[in-house]
């Protein structure tokens, strides 16, 4: 019997997605006679203890990731679970994403008291949000808005929102559903007005490209229409070299239901005040090259120039 030990961060959304993976690997373990048992070890990291600044100025989402990682090459465990969206486009060397099971919803949402809808909401409102992502494309929307930037864990930004600091707040659709908070949901947000993050809505589990057992129970995990289309997302995040988090959206959709089916790829480079927004969309079958190829047709309209700026201000 092989004990799997787990890594996660102390969050509820952190321990709520590793134990529903858990429950997913034990069903699996049935069905195909795998003798394994699981336990959990919290980890505290850098991203975890500094709460009051923009990610971008305390060196993106990579500093939720690392001490994970850092505990899997040492052995104290063995697999652990990221949401996609906050994995850098380059793992370390000895690690590997083993699994992206099925995505759920990829969609942002707001959250508000009073109004009902992003059109609702009165000239000026203040709305909380610290994904420069999510500024962008709010403010191309609505210019009348005022972007306050928030930060901690769902709870802390709903205390804050139900504080009165803001009219509306932006979050993402997968990690309110899996806290069990739909209901808080005042209204999604299409994938049309707001791309989300790349690998948002999806699960990766990392393990180590040594362990043959683990590669191979994450193997059977794997749902092969998630990979793909986080796949091309992450090519062309990992083009525009994103590894810190910087105004970039990227979703990835399949057009028919079988596995050779075409991918249709949706990216966006945006100022973060909202004034210019460059997107595109792009069809084919090769993730690594969609992403690649519309990566440089937004780099080929002046996406470069956005980024540069905002690399600047950090
Ligand atoms: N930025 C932090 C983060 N990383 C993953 C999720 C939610 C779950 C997901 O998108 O997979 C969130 C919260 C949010 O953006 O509202």
């Amino acid at each position: 019997m092989r004990t799997i030990i787990v890594g996660s961060r102390q969050s509820q959304l952190a321990l709520t997605q590793t134990n529903h993976v858990i429950e997913a690997l034990k069903e699996i373990c049935q069905i195909h006679n795998i003798q394994a048992q699981f336990e959990i070890k919290k980890i505290v990291t850098k991203g975890d203890k500094i709460l009051d600044v923009t990610l971008s100025k305390v060196g993106g989402k990579g500093l939720f990731v690392k001490e994970i990682e850092q505990a899997m090459l040492d052995g104290e465990i063995d697999i652990a679970v990221h949401s996609m969206k906050d994995m850098p486009s380059d793992l370390p060397e000895g690690l590997m994403i083993g699994a992206v099971p099925k995505r759920e919803d990829v969609r942002d949402c707001i959250v508000s008291q009073e109004y009902n809808s992003l059109f609702d909401l009165p000239k000026g409102a203040v709305i909380g949000t610290s994904s420069l992502r999510r500024a962008s494309q709010i403010k191309n929307y609505r210019p009348d808005f005022q972007i306050k930037f928030i930060r901690g864990n769902i709870g802390t930004r709903i205390n804050k929102l139900n504080d009165g600091e803001y009219d509306a707040i932006v979050l993402a659709t997968a990690g309110l559903n899996r806290v069990g908070w739909q209901d808080k949901i005042t209204e999604y947000i299409s994938t049309e007005l707001c791309i989300p993050a790349v690998g948002q809505g999806a699960l990766g589990i990392e393990c180590r490209d040594d362990d043959e057992f683990i590669m191979k129970l994450l193997s059977l995990y794997n749902d092969e229409k998630t990979a793909k289309t986080v796949q091309a997302e992450r090519a062309f995040l990992a083009t525009l070299n994103g590894s810190c988090e910087i105004p970039v959206a990227a979703h990835g959709i399949l057009q028919k239901d079988e596995d050779t089916a075409d991918i249709q790829l949706f990216g966006l480079v945006g100022s973060p005040d909202g004034e210019t927004v460059i997107k595109d969309k792009i069809v084919g079958n090769d993730p690594e090259k969609l992403g690649v190829q519309l990566a440089q047709r937004l780099i080929d309209r002046g996406a470069d120039r956005i980024l540069d700026e905002v690399r600047g201000e950090n």
